[in-house]
């Protein structure tokens, strides 16, 4: 973890009351690196959000710590969280929600460029917007007045990304970005993602319930299940030696992503997790190495 650039060390966070806590993320440790992408698969529920809301301090940790270039977060002061505020950029699921549809798409790169471009004259601006969307491979003239609305999904994620971009980020965290587009154009959004990744050098976060895109985006994956993550590493080892029941699972969902587990071959696995998720403040089981970068935690017996 030592050369991430970002990076969570044994976060937990609770909600709820205390006589029924929901443990959201429990002891989640994991570095992100310049160019390359870590995939965090989980169903819905099992707290990737909340990790990418930590990440973005949205909350804060009740346990542990976010370190930046090896730095601790708690100890920065205004100056380093302008800094990683800016490092750290998202992009949202719903890339309409994610814009406002009252602007044109100039405003909506204008304005990070605005903010932490400062010195750039009006001239200097355009040139910047222009080459932010070439980059995401639009039209800089054709797309610059328009507004939202007039844009497809695929047109407006990468609109999300163009303006991620606008601040010179070192990290993005992309939680389901594809998952409310057109299956056509899914594609087309992660090709993207990856080319930022190789040319810019960012460390990507991925966060998906869809295995299958993982794959096609990341060099490594952690699933997540109930807060924790259970099964981590090279994403070839791991989705083609699954260890932890869980990620049999979801593996066994693919390729249609939408079917919940209610397979009776399952129900016995299932049981089994089912019994994790419950005693979730049960001591973490111990690490147990498969090969090399590829780790699981095992169920209890
Ligand atoms: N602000 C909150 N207050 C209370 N409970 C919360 C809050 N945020 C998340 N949770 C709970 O924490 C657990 C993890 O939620 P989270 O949104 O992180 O999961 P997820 O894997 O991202 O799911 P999804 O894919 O549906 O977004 C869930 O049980 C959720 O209900």
């Amino acid at each position: 973890m030592s050369d991430a650039i970002l990076a969570l060390d044994n976060v937990s966070k609770t909600f709820g009351r205390a006589d029924n806590p929901v443990y959201a993320a429990r002891s989640v440790s994991f570095g992100l690196h310049a160019g390359r992408t870590l995939a965090l698969v989980g169903e819905s529920g099992s707290g990737k959000t909340t990790a990418a809301r930590l990440i973005m301090r949205e909350y804060t940790p009740d346990e542990g710590q976010l370190l930046f270039r090896g730095t601790p977060l708690g100890k920065a002061n205004a100056k380093a969280l302008k800094a990683y505020r800016a490092s750290v950029q998202m992009v949202f699921q719903d890339p309409f929600a994610a814009l406002n549809p009252t602007h044109t798409i100039r405003y909506h790169l204008e304005r990070p460029l605005r903010l932490h471009q400062p010195k750039l004259n009006s001239k200097e601006r355009t040139a910047a917007i222009e080459e932010l969307l070439t980059r995401v491979k639009l039209d800089p003239a054709l797309l610059m007045p328009k507004y939202p609305h007039e844009l497809s999904g695929g047109q407006r994620q990468r609109i999300s990304i163009a303006r991620a971009l606008a601040v010179n980020p070192q990290v993005i965290v992309a939680d389901e970005p594809t998952s409310m587009l057109d299956v056509s154009v899914r594609l087309g959004v992660l090709n993207l993602l990856n080319d930022m990744k190789a040319q810019l050098g960012l460390a990507l976060l991925y966060i998906t319930h869809d295995i299958a895109t993982a794959r096609y985006v990341a060099e490594d994956i952690m699933v997540m299940y109930a807060g924790q993550i259970v099964e981590w590493g090279d994403t070839e080892s791991v989705l083609t030696n699954p260890q932890h029941p869980y990620t049999r699972l979801l593996l066994s969902a693919v390729p249609d992503p939408d079917r919940r587990f209610s397979d009776t071959r399952f129900s016995e696995e299932l049981n089994r997790i089912e019994f994790i998720r419950r005693q979730s403040a049960l001591p973490q089981p111990e690490t147990r190495e498969v090969t090399k970068n590829h780790f699981i935690r095992p169920m209890p017996e």
